[in-house]
């Protein structure tokens, strides 16, 4: 017996289209990203796979491509679970910055140490910034607890708790879970399924709106590593374009 675990990240955002660091920044999806959104639905529907729930971080990008993937899929119905420890991690004072210009102005150590290094985050963001969500009700529960910035180690450790507690739980009773999230909380993720060490998971990269399949055992280890990409060709060159990112 096994479960089955589709992680899918949204669609292209109007800010990775401006290539902009967009973190917990809510944008929504370019219509090239609400077709990949709409593409992933047929993939799941192609492969036989039907989600019995679906779970969402608590921005627009994940919820959007969701609803389309669904909608494609005649799957809308399911119930959803919507929950910040999805959301990407918190980009701190380079949200709203340009990748590009990040790159020029601090080079490319600093650069992949803010993007890429598992427990350094980039400078805290200030709470009168424009970029911050600070004073947003949909966090207001988090109190004095929510993030100026993270790390991926930060995403992990409060990641971590919503699949022990919301998602292994839902595996258990469904079997089929569908997890729409972002680059960096499915980095997290696949970091913690695969046993991915701190340095490797530096060169791991999740490209938007193709579904990621994982057959998992019952003590919820991949049954392959890595999982599968339903359209691998197109992953294998989206995963390059989110490395290349800024040059
Ligand atoms: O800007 C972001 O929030 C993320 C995902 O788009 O970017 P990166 O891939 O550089 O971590």
């Amino acid at each position: 017996m096994t479960y089955t675990l589709i992680l899918l990240r949204h669609g292209q955002s109007e800010w990775n289209e401006k290539n902009l660091f967009t973190g917990w920044y809510d944008v929504s999806l370019t219509e090239k990203g609400r077709a990949e959104a709409t593409r992933g639905g047929q993939l799941l529907t192609e492969a036989g796979l039907v989600p019995a729930v679906l779970h969402t971080s608590l921005l627009k990008r994940a919820i959007i491509t969701a609803n389309l993937a669904l909608e494609s899929a005649d799957l809308s119905w399911i119930p959803v679970k919507r929950n910040w420890r999805l959301n990407e991690r918190h980009y701190g004072a380079l949200q709203g910055k340009d990748k590009a210009a990040t790159l020029a102005e601090y080079g490319e150590e600093q650069f992949m140490e803010w993007r890429r290094s598992y427990d350094t985050p980039p400078p805290a963001l200030n709470d009168d910034s424009e970029f911050s969500q600070i004073n947003d009700p949909r966090y207001a529960d988090l109190g004095d607890a929510a993030p100026r910035t993270e790390c991926l180690k930060d995403v992990l450790d409060r990641m971590l708790p919503y699949w022990e507690n919301e998602i292994k739980p839902d595996l258990v009773a469904s079997k089929t879970v569908l997890v729409t999230a972002h680059g960096n909380s499915l980095r997290a993720l696949v970091k913690h399924l695969d046993g991915i060490s701190d340095e490797d998971i530096a060169s791991l990269n999740i490209p938007t709106g193709i579904p990621l399949v994982y057959e998992l055992n019952e003590d919820f280890t991949p049954v392959t590593r890595g999982g599968q990409y339903l359209d691998a060709d197109a992953a294998a060159d989206a995963i390059k374009a989110v490395a290349n990112q800024g040059r």
